[in-house]
Protein backbone atom coordinates (compact mmCIF):
# COMPACT_ATOMS: atom_id res chain seq x y z
CA UNK A 1 0.00 0.00 0.00
CA UNK A 2 1.09 3.59 -0.75
CA UNK A 3 0.65 4.76 2.92
CA UNK A 4 -0.59 8.10 3.45
CA UNK A 5 -0.45 7.71 7.13
CA UNK A 6 1.87 5.19 8.67
CA UNK A 7 2.21 4.39 12.47
CA UNK A 8 4.72 2.17 12.95
CA UNK A 9 5.04 0.20 16.22
CA UNK A 10 4.02 3.19 18.41
CA UNK A 11 3.92 2.34 21.95
CA UNK A 12 2.39 4.95 24.34
CA UNK A 13 3.44 5.22 28.20
CA UNK A 14 1.41 7.81 30.40
CA UNK A 15 2.59 8.31 33.93
CA UNK A 16 -0.23 7.78 36.26
CA UNK A 17 0.26 8.75 39.77
CA UNK A 18 3.76 7.19 40.01
CA UNK A 19 2.36 4.11 38.23
CA UNK A 20 2.93 3.67 34.15
CA UNK A 21 -0.27 3.73 31.85
CA UNK A 22 0.39 1.68 28.39
CA UNK A 23 -2.23 3.72 26.48
CA UNK A 24 -1.02 2.09 23.12
CA UNK A 25 1.45 -1.03 22.67
CA UNK A 26 3.32 -1.35 19.57
CA UNK A 27 0.41 -0.15 17.09
CA UNK A 28 1.04 -0.45 13.38
CA UNK A 29 -1.48 0.64 10.65
CA UNK A 30 -1.48 2.08 7.41
CA UNK A 31 -3.85 4.72 5.52
CA UNK A 32 -3.97 4.70 1.85
CA UNK A 33 -4.75 8.34 0.50
CA UNK A 34 -8.30 9.40 0.68
CA UNK A 35 -9.14 6.20 2.61
CA UNK A 36 -11.40 6.67 4.88
CA UNK A 37 -10.90 4.56 8.18
CA UNK A 38 -12.97 4.18 11.42
CA UNK A 39 -11.68 3.20 15.09
CA UNK A 40 -14.26 1.44 17.60
CA UNK A 41 -13.06 -0.01 20.27
CA UNK A 42 -13.82 -0.03 24.43
CA UNK A 43 -13.72 3.19 26.38
CA UNK A 44 -9.94 3.96 27.42
CA UNK A 45 -8.65 1.83 24.47
CA UNK A 46 -6.29 4.58 23.22
CA UNK A 47 -8.69 5.72 20.52
CA UNK A 48 -7.65 9.60 21.03
CA UNK A 49 -4.03 8.66 22.15
CA UNK A 50 -3.79 7.25 18.72
CA UNK A 51 -5.39 10.06 16.84
CA UNK A 52 -3.19 12.57 19.32
CA UNK A 53 0.12 11.14 18.29
CA UNK A 54 -0.89 11.49 14.47
CA UNK A 55 -2.45 15.04 15.14
CA UNK A 56 0.99 15.73 16.80
CA UNK A 57 -0.31 16.57 20.26
CA UNK A 58 1.29 13.53 21.54
CA UNK A 59 4.87 12.58 21.41
CA UNK A 60 5.00 8.64 21.14
CA UNK A 61 7.22 6.88 23.85
CA UNK A 62 8.39 4.54 21.16
CA UNK A 63 7.91 4.08 17.22
CA UNK A 64 6.71 6.97 14.53
CA UNK A 65 3.61 8.09 13.21
CA UNK A 66 4.48 9.41 9.58
CA UNK A 67 2.20 11.46 7.30
CA UNK A 68 3.85 11.16 3.55
CA UNK A 69 6.59 9.05 5.12
CA UNK A 70 7.77 12.02 7.23
CA UNK A 71 7.72 11.56 10.72
CA UNK A 72 5.18 13.66 12.51
CA UNK A 73 6.50 16.13 15.26
CA UNK A 74 3.99 18.42 15.64
CA UNK A 75 0.66 20.01 14.37
CA UNK A 76 0.60 21.13 11.56
CA UNK A 77 -2.09 22.34 8.28
CA UNK A 78 -1.78 19.25 6.59
CA UNK A 79 -3.94 17.72 9.55
CA UNK A 80 -7.40 19.02 10.60
CA UNK A 81 -8.49 18.29 13.82
CA UNK A 82 -12.61 18.03 14.49
CA UNK A 83 -13.32 17.01 17.80
CA UNK A 84 -16.77 16.13 19.87
CA UNK A 85 -16.76 19.48 21.21
CA UNK A 86 -17.10 22.15 18.21
CA UNK A 87 -13.94 24.50 19.36
CA UNK A 88 -16.12 27.37 17.71
CA UNK A 89 -15.09 31.21 18.45
CA UNK A 90 -18.28 32.47 20.02
CA UNK A 91 -17.88 35.97 19.19
CA UNK A 92 -17.47 35.07 15.28
CA UNK A 93 -20.41 33.99 12.85
CA UNK A 94 -20.39 31.29 10.73
CA UNK A 95 -18.49 33.01 8.01
CA UNK A 96 -16.15 34.09 10.38
CA UNK A 97 -15.08 30.87 11.70
CA UNK A 98 -14.88 29.11 8.86
CA UNK A 99 -12.60 32.48 7.21
CA UNK A 100 -10.51 31.84 10.50
CA UNK A 101 -8.11 29.43 9.55
CA UNK A 102 -7.42 30.96 6.06
CA UNK A 103 -6.65 34.44 7.72
CA UNK A 104 -4.01 32.47 10.07
CA UNK A 105 -2.84 30.23 6.97
CA UNK A 106 -2.86 33.88 4.72
CA UNK A 107 -4.95 33.29 2.36
CA UNK A 108 -5.57 36.64 0.57
CA UNK A 109 -9.52 38.05 1.62
CA UNK A 110 -11.50 37.70 -1.10
CA UNK A 111 -10.18 33.69 -2.03
CA UNK A 112 -10.93 33.59 1.68
CA UNK A 113 -14.54 34.78 1.36
CA UNK A 114 -15.01 32.34 -1.90
CA UNK A 115 -13.32 29.11 -0.43
CA UNK A 116 -15.68 29.99 3.27
CA UNK A 117 -18.69 30.19 1.18
CA UNK A 118 -18.02 26.84 -0.82
CA UNK A 119 -17.48 25.02 2.32
CA UNK A 120 -20.34 26.73 4.31
CA UNK A 121 -22.48 25.21 1.43
CA UNK A 122 -20.98 22.17 1.56
CA UNK A 123 -22.26 21.12 4.54
CA UNK A 124 -25.42 22.91 4.21
CA UNK A 125 -24.93 26.03 6.24
CA UNK A 126 -25.40 29.09 3.64
CA UNK A 127 -28.66 30.76 4.96
CA UNK A 128 -26.80 30.63 8.33
CA UNK A 129 -23.24 31.98 6.89
CA UNK A 130 -23.76 35.58 9.31
CA UNK A 131 -25.02 33.94 12.26
CA UNK A 132 -22.98 33.85 15.36
CA UNK A 133 -23.33 29.83 17.40
CA UNK A 134 -25.20 30.67 19.71
CA UNK A 135 -28.11 30.76 17.65
CA UNK A 136 -26.73 27.39 16.07
CA UNK A 137 -27.93 23.62 17.56
CA UNK A 138 -25.59 21.44 18.17
CA UNK A 139 -24.88 19.28 14.92
CA UNK A 140 -24.90 23.26 13.09
CA UNK A 141 -22.07 23.67 15.37
CA UNK A 142 -20.46 20.90 14.07
CA UNK A 143 -20.77 21.47 10.79
CA UNK A 144 -19.38 24.92 10.95
CA UNK A 145 -16.43 23.26 12.49
CA UNK A 146 -16.22 20.35 9.48
CA UNK A 147 -16.47 23.41 7.11
CA UNK A 148 -13.78 25.55 9.00
CA UNK A 149 -11.84 22.42 8.76
CA UNK A 150 -12.39 21.51 5.10
CA UNK A 151 -11.31 25.27 4.23
CA UNK A 152 -8.05 24.94 5.14
CA UNK A 153 -8.13 22.15 2.97
CA UNK A 154 -5.97 19.58 4.89
CA UNK A 155 -5.23 16.71 3.18
CA UNK A 156 -6.29 14.28 6.11
CA UNK A 157 -8.88 14.68 8.56
CA UNK A 158 -8.61 13.54 12.41
CA UNK A 159 -11.80 13.54 13.84
CA UNK A 160 -12.52 12.31 17.03
CA UNK A 161 -15.98 11.24 18.07
CA UNK A 162 -17.49 14.29 16.30
CA UNK A 163 -21.22 13.50 16.34
CA UNK A 164 -20.37 11.64 19.96
CA UNK A 165 -23.04 14.99 21.70
CA UNK A 166 -25.59 15.30 19.19
CA UNK A 167 -28.79 12.94 18.95
CA UNK A 168 -29.43 9.92 16.94
CA UNK A 169 -31.33 11.61 13.96
CA UNK A 170 -28.67 14.45 13.90
CA UNK A 171 -26.07 11.83 14.04
CA UNK A 172 -27.62 10.04 10.60
CA UNK A 173 -27.85 13.45 8.96
CA UNK A 174 -24.23 14.52 9.64
CA UNK A 175 -22.87 10.71 8.61
CA UNK A 176 -24.78 11.44 5.13
CA UNK A 177 -23.42 14.84 5.06
CA UNK A 178 -19.67 13.80 6.01
CA UNK A 179 -19.69 11.01 3.35
CA UNK A 180 -21.20 13.38 0.40
CA UNK A 181 -18.70 16.21 1.49
CA UNK A 182 -15.72 13.14 1.43
CA UNK A 183 -17.20 11.89 -1.57
CA UNK A 184 -17.07 15.52 -3.97
CA UNK A 185 -13.66 16.51 -1.58
CA UNK A 186 -11.82 13.37 -1.58
CA UNK A 187 -9.37 13.43 2.20
CA UNK A 188 -7.97 10.75 4.07
CA UNK A 189 -9.83 10.78 7.17
CA UNK A 190 -9.49 8.59 10.81
CA UNK A 191 -12.27 9.26 12.43
CA UNK A 192 -13.30 7.75 15.92
CA UNK A 193 -16.34 6.79 17.16
CA UNK A 194 -18.27 4.26 20.27
CA UNK A 195 -20.74 3.69 17.54
CA UNK A 196 -20.38 0.21 15.60
CA UNK A 197 -23.35 1.35 12.83
CA UNK A 198 -21.75 4.54 12.31
CA UNK A 199 -18.21 2.72 12.33
CA UNK A 200 -19.41 0.56 9.46
CA UNK A 201 -21.45 3.12 7.54
CA UNK A 202 -18.56 5.42 7.02
CA UNK A 203 -15.68 3.37 6.53
CA UNK A 204 -13.64 1.89 3.66
CA UNK A 205 -11.91 -0.21 7.18
CA UNK A 206 -12.71 -0.22 10.37
CA UNK A 207 -9.74 -0.51 12.82
CA UNK A 208 -11.29 -2.10 15.89
CA UNK A 209 -8.49 -1.93 19.13
CA UNK A 210 -8.60 -3.51 22.24
CA UNK A 211 -7.53 -2.24 25.88
CA UNK A 212 -4.77 -2.88 28.59
CA UNK A 213 -2.99 -2.46 26.65
CA UNK A 214 -4.34 -0.67 24.29
CA UNK A 215 -3.53 -2.77 20.65
CA UNK A 216 -5.42 -2.67 17.38
CA UNK A 217 -7.22 -6.33 17.90
CA UNK A 218 -9.06 -6.67 14.49
CA UNK A 219 -9.35 -4.53 10.93
CA UNK A 220 -12.73 -5.58 8.92
CA UNK A 221 -12.75 -4.50 5.38
CA UNK A 222 -15.78 -2.94 4.35
CA UNK A 223 -16.73 -2.78 0.46
CA UNK A 224 -19.96 -1.64 0.75
CA UNK A 225 -21.15 0.55 -2.07
CA UNK A 226 -20.98 4.28 -2.57
CA UNK A 227 -22.65 6.73 -2.47
CA UNK A 228 -23.76 4.80 1.07
CA UNK A 229 -27.55 5.62 0.91
CA UNK A 230 -30.46 4.37 3.08
CA UNK A 231 -30.70 1.78 1.01
CA UNK A 232 -26.97 0.53 2.11
CA UNK A 233 -27.80 0.92 5.55
CA UNK A 234 -30.91 -1.41 5.65
CA UNK A 235 -28.99 -3.83 3.46
CA UNK A 236 -28.14 -7.44 4.89
CA UNK A 237 -24.32 -7.16 3.76
CA UNK A 238 -24.62 -3.71 6.37
CA UNK A 239 -25.83 -5.68 8.58
CA UNK A 240 -23.70 -9.13 8.26
CA UNK A 241 -20.79 -6.64 8.68
CA UNK A 242 -22.51 -4.52 11.43
CA UNK A 243 -22.53 -7.84 13.40
CA UNK A 244 -18.96 -9.04 12.70
CA UNK A 245 -17.49 -5.63 13.92
CA UNK A 246 -20.43 -5.57 17.30
CA UNK A 247 -18.59 -8.85 18.05
CA UNK A 248 -15.42 -7.40 17.68
CA UNK A 249 -15.73 -4.73 19.57
CA UNK A 250 -17.92 -6.79 22.34
CA UNK A 251 -16.60 -10.07 22.52
CA UNK A 252 -12.67 -9.16 22.80
CA UNK A 253 -12.27 -12.27 25.23
CA UNK A 254 -14.05 -14.59 23.13
CA UNK A 255 -12.86 -13.73 19.78
CA UNK A 256 -9.04 -13.55 21.50
CA UNK A 257 -9.53 -16.68 23.07
CA UNK A 258 -10.37 -18.69 19.86
CA UNK A 259 -6.89 -17.10 18.19
CA UNK A 260 -4.38 -19.83 18.79
N1 LIG B 1 -2.66 12.76 29.47
C1 LIG B 1 -2.87 11.57 30.04
N2 LIG B 1 -2.28 11.26 31.22
C2 LIG B 1 -2.46 10.05 31.80
N3 LIG B 1 -3.21 9.07 31.26
C3 LIG B 1 -3.81 9.32 30.08
C4 LIG B 1 -3.68 10.58 29.42
N4 LIG B 1 -4.38 10.51 28.25
C5 LIG B 1 -4.94 9.29 28.21
N5 LIG B 1 -4.59 8.58 29.31
C6 LIG B 1 -4.98 7.19 29.59
O1 LIG B 1 -4.69 6.42 28.44
C7 LIG B 1 -5.72 5.47 28.22
C8 LIG B 1 -6.26 5.66 26.82
O2 LIG B 1 -6.98 6.88 26.78
P1 LIG B 1 -7.70 7.39 25.46
O3 LIG B 1 -8.36 8.69 25.77
O4 LIG B 1 -6.76 7.36 24.33
O5 LIG B 1 -8.79 6.24 25.24
P2 LIG B 1 -10.09 6.22 24.34
O6 LIG B 1 -10.13 4.88 23.70
O7 LIG B 1 -10.10 7.40 23.43
O8 LIG B 1 -11.22 6.34 25.42
P3 LIG B 1 -12.73 6.90 25.32
O9 LIG B 1 -13.40 6.03 24.31
O10 LIG B 1 -13.27 6.73 26.69
O11 LIG B 1 -12.64 8.33 24.88
C9 LIG B 1 -6.75 5.66 29.31
O12 LIG B 1 -6.54 4.70 30.31
C10 LIG B 1 -6.48 7.05 29.84
O13 LIG B 1 -6.74 7.12 31.21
Amino acid sequence: MNAKIAVDGVTKTFDLSGEPLVALDDVSLEIADNEFVTVVGPSGCGKSTLLNVLAGLEAPSAGRALVDGVPVSGPGPDRGVIFQQYALFPWLTVRGNVEFGLKIAGVPKVERRSRAEHFIDVVGLADFADVLPKALSGGMRQRCAIARAYAVNPEILLMDEPFGALDALTRVKLQDQLLSAWDRERRTVLFITHDVDEAVYLADRVVVMASRPGRIHDVVEVDLPHPRTEEVRLSAEFTALRNRVWNSVYHQGTVAERTP
